[in-house]
Parts: C-alpha cells; structure tokens; sequence
C-alpha cells in the first residue's frame, strides 16, 4: 500500500515556480529520502502534502485520502518536524509540549518523557534560554510524540551535533521499525544513504530519478585510483564509460561505469605501482544525475 501518493503537483508562488509535475509515491514501512539542492522544492512539496500552502494543479493522497479534502484527518496521524522552528519563547518546553499533545486524542506524556530522554533534552527549560540544536530537539519530540503513522522531517539534522544525529537516526529507525513510514528530506546525501530505502532526487522543481539507494550506488559507478611508475599521456584513459578524469603527477583518478575489461587492458598496458577500485559515494552519483539532466 502506499502511505504518500503524489500526481502531476504543481506549485506556483504567483508567477515563479514552486514545484512543477511533482510525481512520486511511498509505500508503507519505507524510509524515503527526499534530495536535492537548496530551493529545488523539498519544503514546498512537504508543505503542500501537509496542506501549509495549497497545490496549484495536481493532487496527492495520504493514507489513500485527498490532502486538501481531508488535511485536519490527515495530519492527526503524521509528525512533521519543519525545516525551521519557531516558538512562543516565553513557554517551558514541558508546556510547549503538553499544549501540542493536547491535540491528539491520547496521553503522551509517557513518550515525551521518552524521547525526551533519548534526546537528552530537559523539558523544564525555558525555550528562550534553548540553544538553536536543543530547540531542533524540541521539534523532534513535538513530531514524535503522538507515534504518528507517517513521519515527515524536513531537513531535520541541522543544528544537532553528530552525537544526537546518531541517536536521532537511531530514534528514526526504531520508530521505522515500529511501523511508521518515514519521508525525509536533505541536501546532505550521506544521511540518505544510511537511512533510507529509496529516494526522489528533486531539481529545479522537478523530479529527476527516484531510485533504490541500493541501485544508486550499484548504479556500476566505480571511482579508480591508479598509481603509474612513470607519467602517462593524460589522454590514455579519456575512453567511454569514463567521467570526471583527473590526472596528477604519477596518480590518475576516474569514474567507470562500463565494463570492467575495458579498463584493466588499459591498465595491463602500463606500469602501475598501486591501484584502488571503490565504491563511489552518492554525492559522485547524484552529480551524474544532475548533468545527465542539462
Ligand atoms: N513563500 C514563497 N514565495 C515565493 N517563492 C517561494 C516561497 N517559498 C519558496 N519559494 C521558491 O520556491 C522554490 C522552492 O523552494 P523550497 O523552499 O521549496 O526549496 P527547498 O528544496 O526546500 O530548499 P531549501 O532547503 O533552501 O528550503 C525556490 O525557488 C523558492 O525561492
């Protein structure tokens, strides 16, 4: 079944573009990554499922239900945690929290003091004396504490050290795990890589790939190092299959995608004092995409 369901949507914000002919769905029990630069259209495509801002043209369902037609149903079972947050300043957190507990028909009280544990947050603080990661903190445990179906993160580990990310990504999939769905956006790929199962890239408001991460990085990208024992001619490896060459003293470095033979005759050819074939990271990846694209 699909938790998210997105057709042909369309944001414009007066004249410029918001989003345009955003299509993509997520199925239940997915953690699904949402990539793409700043601007691209991650937060207003969030925005728009959440029904903050409305959809210029197109639709989307959640949980197989119209998102503006039915958005105060919809959006009792999610947790969104918004890109930015704001609060009432003067509140202690306890209350901020209380206050946002009291829109679910149930006690939360015990998850809060959960997450807040997890989350080494102390709910007696003021929020003005908060710094900016620990008021992140309070927006991770104002979206989790209902146990929402649907989870909804939009960039959500600015500003926490990389200790809390880690408990943070850890909180996340144990709730995955409890059967929540999970769509996470970022613009920091590494995050996406380890926690999600696929993903939507997003471009200049349009989607370019949605891909299993698995497939993303199977994608038969391999990143070359060669060590030669003397200089090469820096057009030696300039052959098809081959991207983002770099040639410096004795060390060539390349992307491959192709087949492997091709290279290793080449190589076979010369005197090399080192060699090392990886695996590319995303990022190398992602760039692929996006060039593809233009
Ligand atoms: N309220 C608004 N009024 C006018 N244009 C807007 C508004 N909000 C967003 N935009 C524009 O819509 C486009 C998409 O922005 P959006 O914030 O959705 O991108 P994003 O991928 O979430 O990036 P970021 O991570 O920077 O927030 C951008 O060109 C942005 O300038």
């Amino acid at each position: 079944m699909n938790v998210i369901e997105i057709q042909n949507l369309t944001k414009m914000y007066g004249k410029s573009r918001g989003i345009e002919n955003i299509s993509f769905h997520v199925e239940q029990g997915e953690i699904f990554g949402f990539i793409g630069p700043n601007g691209a259209g991650k937060s207003t495509t969030i925005r728009t499922l959440l029904s903050l801002i409305y959809p210029t043209s197109g639709s989307a369902k959640i949980f197989g239900k119209d998102i503006v037609e039915f958005s105060s149903e919809i959006k009792k079972e999610i947790g969104y945690l918004p890109s930015e947050v704001f609060y009432y300043e003067n509140m202690k957190v306890k209350d901020l929290l209380r206050y946002s507990a009291s829109f679910y028909k149930k006690d939360c009280s015990k998850r809060i003091k959960e997450l807040a544990e997890i989350m080494e947050l102390d709910i007696n603080r003021k929020i003005d004396d908060l710094s900016l990661g620990n008021k992140k903190k309070v927006g991770i445990v104002q979206g989790l504490l209902h146990e929402p179906k649907l989870i909804i993160l939009d960039e959500p580990t600015s500003g926490l050290d990389p200790l809390m990310q880690q408990r943070f990504f850890e909180l996340l999939e144990e709730e995955n795990k409890r059967g929540a769905t999970i769509l996470f956006s970022s613009h920091i790929l590494s995050e996406v890589q380890r926690l999600c199962d696929r993903v939507a890239i997003i471009k200049d408001g349009k989607i370019v790939a949605v891909e299993k991460i698995s497939v993303l990085k199977e994608n038969n990208f391999k990143r070359f190092t060669i060590e030669t024992a003397t200089s090469i001619n820096q057009h030696y490896f300039s052959i098809p299959g081959v991207n983002d060459l770099e040639l410096k003293e004795h060390t060539v470095r390349f992307l491959f995608k192709g087949d492997i033979n091709t290279i290793m005759a080449k190589i076979a050819n010369i005197e090399i004092t080192n060699l090392l074939v990886d695996e590319p990271d995303l990022e190398e990846i992602f760039m692929h995409y996006y060039e593809r694209e233009e």
